[in-house]
């Protein structure tokens, strides 16, 4: 849906940037078509069983590793994961840059460092640094129904800090950001509408976040979702040796 009233960019928080309609129409029907073939089995999307017993309401398919509560490992019930691909990769890499350096970027200068003191709140590792750099191998990509909630979390089983990349896909979902130390205040909600980039890095890489709720029917036609529902994949840094 194009917007009447363009929504702005924002800082959720220092290292956390919110891009809205960042995805064009081609892109996010694209990833939608991706997100389907993923969906597929073997190691294809499903409920994640937690420790205590119970199953997450978002159903989840992983690319190059497979998350299960609390670990990153490469089977899926003797199947081996899906793999990453090297497009997926460079969305990402496109994705950071767009976050911490907006505008065109030229990854093949030298010696660019962005802005000091901006969303990353002044990082030593340069703006442009960061994305040129940025080498994600792990995507979760998670479809929620009208009902389906994530509770607030943090993205910690990665062993590398480098920012996480997440594309929102079909119907609406409020986001909810929050601090470092704990579930409580302050937090932030924000609708993450269809084609919305976020990305959350440096003093942010490790903010409790969930979604707190879906706006069913909210998600645009001719991108493939029309049965409704929300497609969110996070692209992450492992930091695992491939190798093993
Ligand atoms: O669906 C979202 O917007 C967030 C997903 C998320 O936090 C996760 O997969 O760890
Ligand atoms: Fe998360």
């Amino acid at each position: 849906m194009t917007a009447l009233i363009p929504r702005p960019r924002s800082v959720l928080a220092p290292g956390a940037v919110h891009v809205p309609g960042w995805l064009d129409e081609r892109e996010q029907r694209r990833l939608v078509q991706a997100c389907r073939e993923w969906a597929r089995p073997p190691a294809g999307m499903r409920r994640t069983r937690l420790p205590g017993g119970g199953v997450m309401s978002v159903q989840t398919v992983c690319l190059g590793w497979h998350w299960e509560p609390y670990r990153y490992v490469r089977q899926v019930d003797g199947h081996p994961v899906k793999a990453f691909p090297g497009w997926l990769a460079d969305l990402g890499r496109r994705a950071v840059a767009e976050a911490y350096a907006p505008g065109p970027v030229p990854f093949d200068e030298p010696n660019d460092d962005g802005p000091a003191g901006g969303p990353l709140g002044g990082s030593p590792n340069g703006t442009r640094d960061a994305a040129r750099s940025y080498a994600p191998d792990v995507a979760l990509v998670n479809f929620y129904d009208a009902d389906a909630r994530m509770g607030l979390h943090q993205d910690r089983d990665e062993r590398s800090r480098a920012p996480v990349v997440s594309l929102s896909l079909g119907d609406t979902g409020v986001f909810r950001f929050g601090n470092t130390e704990s579930r409580g205040r302050p937090w932030v909600d924000v609708e993450l509408e269809s084609g919305d980039l976020v990305v959350f890095g440096g003093p942010s890489r490790l903010a409790y976040h969930g979604v707190t709720r879906i706006v069913p029917g909210s998600g645009p036609g001719g991108i493939g979702l029309d049965g409704g529902g929300r497609l969110n994949l996070t692209l992450r840094e492992s930091g695992l040796d491939a190798s093993c």
